[in-house]
């Protein structure tokens, strides 16, 4: 398994041409939240906003629309419930994201469903959290497209039929990534990425991040990334990393590191990294 190494970082976080505009840095469209949990999908969007992605549109119950709008007016917000609005939202973004607080019940399944008919086949899509439960339990049809899986181990467990404790064998995993032909990014305390190539192994993390909101928070960055980065794959890997080594930073001095203040610190992040043109 290999290591997540800088190298990769600086070679995937590209310093911005002069010559561009917000559509040259992708168009992310994010679904989730429902009336219970709002938070997860204003952490995803927030963490694609803050990861540089040029446009961000979120589909979501339309409780969250001003707690979204207060604490994060750079996002455009469109009612989940609305199937004309995902008709549109979906086919015209670069990178979608689903499932951040979506739920599992049948409005959310229902709002999976479409989502996923709608993808189109040069599309990324990144699939977390209750929707990898539904995908797990509901046995929903995947779509052409380039798609990326972020399940923890509990998820993972669900999609995969792999038990947690049988998880480290790392040929177990990759035998279901192929038959999924997706990236695997299976999230625990040092998170592995599975390709169709290659493992790789995350060097960072602190359980200062085990907090609600922290897998949310990854799945935007993925999106803010890979929205970007040519290369999708190393998007993943650099999106990863910087996720688990801003929180290192962040923990030398706290006790717990919340979402938000991972997010914040992104801009910061890929300043510092930026290198390849
Ligand atoms: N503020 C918000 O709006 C928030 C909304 N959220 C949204 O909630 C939705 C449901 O997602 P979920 O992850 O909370 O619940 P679920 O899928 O049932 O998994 C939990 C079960 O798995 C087990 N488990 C075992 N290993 C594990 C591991 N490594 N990591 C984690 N769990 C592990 C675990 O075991 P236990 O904790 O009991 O030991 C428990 O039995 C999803 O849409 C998400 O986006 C959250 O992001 C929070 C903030
Ligand atoms: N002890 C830990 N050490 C390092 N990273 C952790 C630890 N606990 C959780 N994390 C990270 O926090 C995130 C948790 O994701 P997830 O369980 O989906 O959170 P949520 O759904 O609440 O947003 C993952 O990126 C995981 O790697
Ligand atoms: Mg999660």
């Amino acid at each position: 398994m290999k290591s997540i190494t800088e190298d990769l970082i600086r070679n995937t976080i590209r310093i911005r041409p002069n010559q561009s505009h917000k559509g040259t840095y992708g168009r992310v469209t994010l679904v989730g939240g429902n009336q219970n949990m709002g938070g997860a999908i204003i952490m995803a969007t927030t963490a694609a906003v803050y990861s540089g992605a040029g446009l961000v549109s979120t589909l979501t119950d339309m409780h969250n629309l001003s707690s979204l709008h207060s604490r994060l007016p750079e996002a455009m917000v469109a009612n989940i419930l609305d199937s004309n609005q995902i008709k549109k939202l979906i086919p015209g973004a670069n990178v979608v994201v689903v499932g951040p607080g979506l739920g599992t019940d049948d409005q959310s399944k229902n709002i999976l469903q479409l989502t996923l008919q709608n993808v189109q086949p040069n599309q990324i899509v990144i699939i977390d959290g209750s929707a990898i439960t539904m995908v797990a339990q509901d046995k929903i049809k995947l779509p052409k497209a380039h798609i990326i899986f972020t399940p923890h181990q509990m998820e993972w467990q669900r999609l995969s039929g792999i038990k947690i404790a049988d998880q480290k064998n790392q040929n177990l995993n990759q035998k279901v990534r192929d038959k999924l032909n997706a990236i695997v990014v299976l999230k625990s305390h040092h998170t592995q990425i599975y390709t169709s190539k290659d493992t790789f192994i995350n060097p960072g993390g602190t359980p200062a991040q085990a907090t609600g909101g922290m897998g949310d928070t990854l799945a935007g960055m993925i999106a803010g990334f890979t929205a970007q980065f040519k290369n999708t794959e190393n998007a993943v890997l650099a999106a990863v990393y910087a996720h688990s080594a801003i929180a290192d930073k962040l923990a030398e001095r706290r006790y717990v590191v919340l979402p938000h203040q991972i997010a914040e610190r992104i801009p910061f992040f890929m300043h510092n990294y930026q290198s390849f043109k």
